[in-house]
């Protein structure tokens, strides 16, 4: 009788797979059958409430439905072995503590299988959907775009390899993007966007990309459209197993409640609190530093430790303390940074090929340390739980938790936080990976640029640290307002090394976007299913929206720029720079270095504060020398643009008071002289371009 009913269930399960679109009325009338015949079955053998450990499934999802059809109670026996044969048809796998994910199957790649839920907006884009997709690429590759109502947006199509064959056989066994596209996904974007100008198509085969570098198409995508509109894409299916359904993967239902409990946990209070943390950590880098003076010194392997030790801290009150040893989670925690990272430039999906974490070394070993790093986190989560107080956010946001000023704590002790779902689980998993490498990787990159810039720049920088500083080691929040200067050069190093280079979207619903900067006067026809990448690495280095792009001058911030041949854009407007940084708003979207939109990160004032901490805390004492020259550190990417080699350095220790500020015209102000703009880079007619005494530019008076 149970055979019988297993036997049902695996035919509804072909039946719904072959149908990948997985068309509700198909499935509801399928289950229902199924249900009836349930009745008869033994109560022994009915479903009992949630099955609480295959939470790790998005409730909304068939495979979570049928789930809960079994009760695992009864997981013995033949029945249980046909059982487990359906659900791995159905792309589900069991993990070693016995509970389901599902495993994207191949197909799942170009489509999402979530279902709709009645507030998620447009339903998720289905094999219809990329079929159609397929069809109209095709006929726009032999010209037939516009009779079918495409606006005519160039097509790259990348036809030639330019590496050795045995590499090209290797980048499509590993699904390596980057070794097929011949090099950085966002470097070869760049070369088509000089070619084909703000919009373009990529094309590899019948699958095609939408690649914008416009700032009005961007703010379209980013702010003006619903957020429902579009969702994260193959982004999403690829950090699925490591995020689940945390914040930046999550589709536009899940978002909405998570970002809302979120939110509240990055109060100021918190991030005041956050500040003596990071002087904690950076402190403890500089006195390692200290001790390697005169060897040559990875910088770039030093920010990631200082930034992984102080995201533990603050997330989950966990010290890693990975600047002063190794241990086996820190390896494990990199191992699965790599592996997000190579998943998310390769375009096949390897890692689902069948059983792959059981023969494929690399995901054998990544099975392994995501159960650590799973258990680790399921520990702290029930430490956390056992000694919950439940508080309300305002009253939480008064707390002093001197022991454990956590997120962790925050949200535990939030009342209404369901502690019971994954949601927790996976926002914190999140939040590691995403605040971690990304603040690496702007420190690398303005160290990088300080060291070989100009000397005056750094000197002008260490003034400044000094100055502001004055006997203390370390800044509170006034003094990280106060050194604008050193805030300029972390944002302008984002400017010219964004993380991510390049931020993914699909699009849930037919939309149409503005023209912007390009030809195509009538905007441009996006599909349902189009999946777009908006390339902010093309946006921040586009000589229509910056003056001398490819040039690292911090100073540029104070000055306005403008292009009225981009329609729509606004400009850069320094009087806009509110907060820590100069955001998408002063820019109008031209910037991104936090996105933009609802979607915008929620860890800018988190990573700006703790950069420049770090960054003041080091310079106050010490000098960076390059140990190699500056073309050979090179550039690779994976989510962040890391180093090809390291950022190998000499650091030296420096006397403080070899410095004091002088009142000569600094060589900050000179940029802006120089460039026809008055000392504090105002345009001279300006209402407040008034700093130079005599109303005049010194060098442009005549
Ligand atoms: C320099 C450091 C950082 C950079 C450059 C950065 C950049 C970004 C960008 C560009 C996005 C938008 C992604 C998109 O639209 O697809 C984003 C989202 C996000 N970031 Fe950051 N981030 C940084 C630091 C952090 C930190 C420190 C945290 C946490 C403590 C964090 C947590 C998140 C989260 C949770 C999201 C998703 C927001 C949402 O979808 O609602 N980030 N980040």
């Amino acid at each position: 009788f149970t055979i019988g009913r297993t036997t049902t269930r695996f035919a509804t399960q072909c039946f719904v797979s072959s149908s990948v679109e997985n068309d509700t009325s198909t499935v509801t009338v399928e289950e229902s059958d199924v249900r009836q015949f349930e009745d008869r079955i033994p109560n022994r053998l009915r479903l009992k409430g949630e099955v609480s450990r295959n939470e790790v499934l998005d409730a909304s999802t068939y495979e979570a439905q049928l789930l809960q059809q079994w009760d695992e109670r009864t997981a013995s026996g033949f029945d249980w072995e046909i059982e487990k044969a359906r659900r791995y048809f159905a792309g589900l796998r069991m993990r070693d503590d016995g509970s389901w994910v599902r495993q994207p199957s191949m197909f799942d790649f170009l489509v999402s299988r979530s279902r709709p839920s009645p507030n998620e907006g447009p339903r998720p884009v289905g094999a219809l959907d990329v079929a159609k997709l397929f069809a109209v690429q095709m006929l726009t590759s032999v010209g037939l775009g516009p009779a079918l109502g495409m606006a005519a947006v160039p097509t790259a199509v990348i036809q030639k390899y330019e590496g050795s064959f045995l590499s090209f056989i290797k980048g499509v066994l590993g699904g390596d993007l980057q070794t097929l596209a011949g090099g950085p996904l966002f470097l070869l974007l760049a070369k088509y966007y000089q070619e084909y100008g703000p919009i373009f198509t990529l094309a590899f085969g019948p699958k095609a990309f939408l690649v914008v570098s416009d700032p009005v198409m961007a703010r379209h995508v980013l702010r003006d459209v619903p957020v429902t509109q579009y969702c994260k894409g193959m982004l999403a299916e690829i950090l699925e197993p490591i995020m689940g359904q945390g914040l930046i993967p999550a589709n536009p239902a899940v978002w909405k409640v998570r970002r809302r409990a979120l939110v509240p946990g990055f109060h100021k209070k918190w991030l005041n609190r956050m500040i003596g943390m990071f002087g904690d950590r950076a402190d403890i880098l500089l006195k390692d530093l200290q001790s390697k003076e005169g060897n040559v010194v990875d910088m770039e392997e030093r920010f990631c430790s200082v930034t992984l030790d102080i995201i533990g801290k603050a997330v989950f009150n966990y010290d890693f303390g990975s600047v002063t040893k190794e241990s086996p989670i820190i390896k494990a925690v990199y191992r699965v940074l790599r592996e997000a990272e190579h998943r998310s430039s390769s375009f096949i999906p390897y890692w689902n090929l069948p059983y792959a974490d059981q023969w494929m070394g690399g995901q054998v070993e990544f099975r392994r340390d995501m159960t650590m790093l799973d258990d680790i986190l399921a520990d702290l989560i029930n430490r956390a739980v056992e000694t919950r107080s439940e508080a309300t956010v305002e009253e939480l946001e008064e707390r002093d938790n001197a022991d454990d000023p956590s997120l962790l704590r925050f949200l535990v002790d939030m009342r209404g936080e369901d502690l019971s779902s994954k949601a927790l689980r996976d926002d914190l998993m999140t939040m590691l990976i995403a605040g971690h490498e990304t603040t690496a990787a702007m420190l690398t990159w303005t160290l990088f640029e300080l060291a070989r810039g100009p000397p005056a720049l750094l000197e002008e920088i260490q003034k400044e640290v000094r100055t502001v500083l004055k006997d203390k080691d370390r800044p509170d929040y006034d003094d990280i307002v106060a050194m604008k200067k050193l805030r300029f050069c972390l944002i302008e190093s984002l400017r010219l090394y964004p993380e991510p280079p390049v931020l993914i979207r699909r699009a849930r619903e037919a939309d149409n976007l503005p023209s912007g900067g390009s030809d195509l006067t009538s905007g441009i026809k996006v599909l349902r299913g189009t999946d777009m990448f908006i390339s902010t690495w093309n946006l921040h280095r586009s000589p229509d929206l910056w003056d001398e792009p490819e040039r690292f001058d911090p100073t540029r911030w104070d000055r306005p720029f403008q292009n009225p041949s981009v329609r729509g854009w606004d400009g850069y407007n320094p009087d806009k720079v509110t907060g820590l940084y100069p955001n998408e708003q002063a820019a109008d979207f031209a910037f991104l270095p936090f996105g933009g939109g609802a979607r915008k990160c929620v860890g800018d004032q988190f990573a700006m504060m703790e950069a420049a901490v770090t960054l003041s805390v080091l310079l106050k004492k010490m000098d960076f020398e390059l140990a190699i020259p500056a073309e050979d550190v090179g550039m690779k990417t994976g989510a962040t643009i890391h180093t090809m080699n390291g950022l190998q350095m000499k650091p030296r220790s420096v006397s403080e008071s070899s410095t004091s500020v002088e009142k000569t015209t600094s060589w900050w102000e000179m940029q802006h002289l120089k460039r026809g703009f008055n000392a504090n880079g105002r345009p001279f007619d300006s209402q407040d371009g008034n700093v130079d005494s005599r109303g005049k530019c010194p060098i442009h008076k005549d």
